[in-house]
């Protein structure tokens, strides 16, 4: 199940097909990229006796989804939500006022205790929880306004490997549009 369609994330997936041919590729209905299951907001995926719940967290993509897994009370942000930070928004879709309120909405509004598991540990850290990015993100503790501001300053380098292109499995075929 990827977050999100960026190299740095989804480019595992296709090995994992090769290896195991029954294994599914989940992506969120507006990544505009190739994925065996698509999901939208409130979908839920089950496995096992788990289910993890989908929620569209769209800002540093428009496809970003982060996964609830309500029965261990933890979640999967992605990019959307970084420890102490968040993704960027300044590529790709990226849009600070639209991830503003995906994170206030849909990861925030998670009781308190939740862990949160986002995609990169970039502060050496690899779990938080909503109690602790409510009180010390340095960025999602802002105004709307505030938070613009500063995502709109960050001025960081462009990735260096992001525009490698993805594997076929995963491309958008030009006469094999992907589902709305
Ligand atoms: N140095 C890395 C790129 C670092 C980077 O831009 N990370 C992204 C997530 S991967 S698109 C991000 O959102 N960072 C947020 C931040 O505040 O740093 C490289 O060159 O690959």
């Amino acid at each position: 199940m990827n977050t999100h369609v960026h190299a740095d994330h989804i480019t595992g997936t296709g090995k994992l097909k090769e290896a195991l041919p029954d294994c599914k590729s989940v992506l969120g209905s507006k990544s505009g990229a190739r994925a065996d299951v698509y999901v939208a907001q409130d979908e839920n995926v089950k496995f096992g006796n788990l289910a993890l719940e989908c929620r569209s967290t769209p800002g540093h993509t428009n496809g970003c989804t982060t996964y609830v897994l309500h029965e261990h009370e933890m979640a999967f942000t992605g990019d959307a939500l970084l420890i102490r930070g968040c993704g960027r928004t300044d590529f790709q879709q990226g849009s600070p006022s639209v991830l503003f309120e995906s994170v206030h909405s849909q990861i925030f509004s998670l009781p308190k205790h939740y862990k949160l598991y986002p995609a990169h540990d970039y502060k050496g850290f690899s779990v938080t929880t909503v109690e602790e990015e409510l009180a010390h993100n340095t960025r999602l503790t802002k105004t709307k306004e505030e938070f613009i501001k500063i995502m709109d300053n960050l001025n960081l380098p462009y990735p260096k490997r992001l525009d490698e292109s993805l594997p076929a499995n995963l491309m958008c075929g030009v006469t094999d549009p992907v589902p709305s």
